[in-house]
C-alpha cells in the first residue's frame, strides 16, 4: 500500500498519525541510531525531512542515513526544489496557498516537475496554509509571505476548501516551526468538518496533552519537530 492509501485508511479507521520532522540543518548524524531507537519506541508513524533552508545541501545525505536506520515511511517536506532526494519514499508537493508569492504557489513546482518525472517518489499534492503562531518563522521569511491571522477562520477555511477543490490530496495547517501558539482547536474543528481530504497540523506542539488536543480537534496527522530537537526525553511521553 502506498503512503497516501495508508493515510486514507488510518483516517477511515480513526487511527491518528504522528510525523517526526527532521531538519537536515539541525540533526546530528552521529546520534541518529539512538534518536531512532526512541522514535521506534514511540507512537511516531512517519518521518518528514525538510527545512525552510538547507544551506549546506545536507538533505540527500541525511535521507540516505535515515533510510538505513528506519522502516517508517520517509516523506520529504521541502522548503525548496533543491531539497529533493530519490532515496525518500514520498514528497509533500507543497503549494503555499496562504501566500500570494508566485514562486511558492507554482514556480517551485514547475522547477521540481522535471526532476520528479524521472524518479520514483510518491507525490502528495499538499495545500500548505501558514497561520499566525505569534512568532515570525523562517518559512515566512523565506517565502516572503504573511500568515493568516488565527481570528480569520473564514479565510483559513475557504483557503483549505479551495485547495481541496483544486485537487490537493492533503491540507497542512502550519503555525510555523517553533510557534509560540499552535493552530487553535476551533480552526482545526471547522476545517476538519468541511474537508473530505486528510488534515495535517503542525507548529508549536510540545506536549502529549497538546498532541491529544490537536488529534481530538480533528487533525489526522500531527507534525512535531522542535520539541524533539529541544528535548529527546519528550519521546518518553509518547511511548507506544
Ligand atoms: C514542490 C517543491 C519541490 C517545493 C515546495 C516549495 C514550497 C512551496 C515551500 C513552501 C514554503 C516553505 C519555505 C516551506 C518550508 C517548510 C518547512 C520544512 C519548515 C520547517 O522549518 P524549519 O527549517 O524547521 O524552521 P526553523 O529553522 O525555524 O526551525
Ligand atoms: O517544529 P515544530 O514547532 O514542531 O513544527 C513542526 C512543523 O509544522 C514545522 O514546519
Ligand atoms: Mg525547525
Amino acid at each position: 500500500m502506498n503512503i497516501y492509501q495508508n493515510i486514507l485508511l488510518a483516517k477511515k479507521e480513526g487511527k491518528k498519525l504522528l510525523a517526526v520532522l527532521i531538519d537536515p540543518e539541525k540533526i546530528d548524524l552521529e546520534n541518529i541510531a539512538i534518536f531512532f531507537e526512541k522514535v521506534h519506541q514511540s507512537i511516531a508513524t512517519h518521518i518528514f525531512i525538510g527545512g525552510s533552508t538547507d544551506e549546506n545541501n545536507q538533505t540527500e545525505n541525511v535521507v540516505s542515513e535515515i533510510k538505513k536506520t528506519t522502516h517508517l515511511p520517509i516523506v520529504l517536506f521541502p522548503g525548496d526544489v533543491s531539497q529533493i532526494s530519490e532515496k525518500a519514499d514520498g514528497i509533500l508537493f507543497l503549494s503555499l496557498l496562504s501566500g500570494r508569492n508566485p514562486e511558492y504557489l507554482i514556480e517551485q513546482q514547475i522547477k521540481a516537475a522535471p526532476i520528479l518525472k524521472n524518479i520514483h517518489l510518491e507525490i502528495l499534492p499538499t495545500g500548505y496554509i501558514l497561520i499566525d503562531g505569534k512568532k515570525e518563522t523562517a518559512t515566512q521569511k523565506v517565502s516572503n509571505t504573511k500568515p493568516i491571522a488565527q481570528e480569520n477562520v473564514d479565510l483559513i477555511l475557504n483557503t483549505a476548501l479551495a485547495g481541496e477543490f483544486s485537487g490537493k490530496k492533503l491540507i497542512y495547517l502550519e503555525a510555523g516551526s517553533g510557534a509560540t501558539v499552535p493552530v487553535n482547536n476551533s480552526i482545526i474543528n471547522v476545517v476538519k468538518k468541511n474537508l473530505s481530504i486528510p488534515l495535517i497540523v503542525g507548529g508549536g506542539i510540545r506536549s502529549k496533552e497538546q498532541l491529544d488536543i490537536t488529534f481530538n480537534a480533528g487533525a489526522d496527522i500531527v507534525v512535531i519537530g522542535t520539541a524533539f530537537e529541544d528535548d529527546e526525553t519528550f519521546f518518553e511521553d509518547l511511548k507506544k
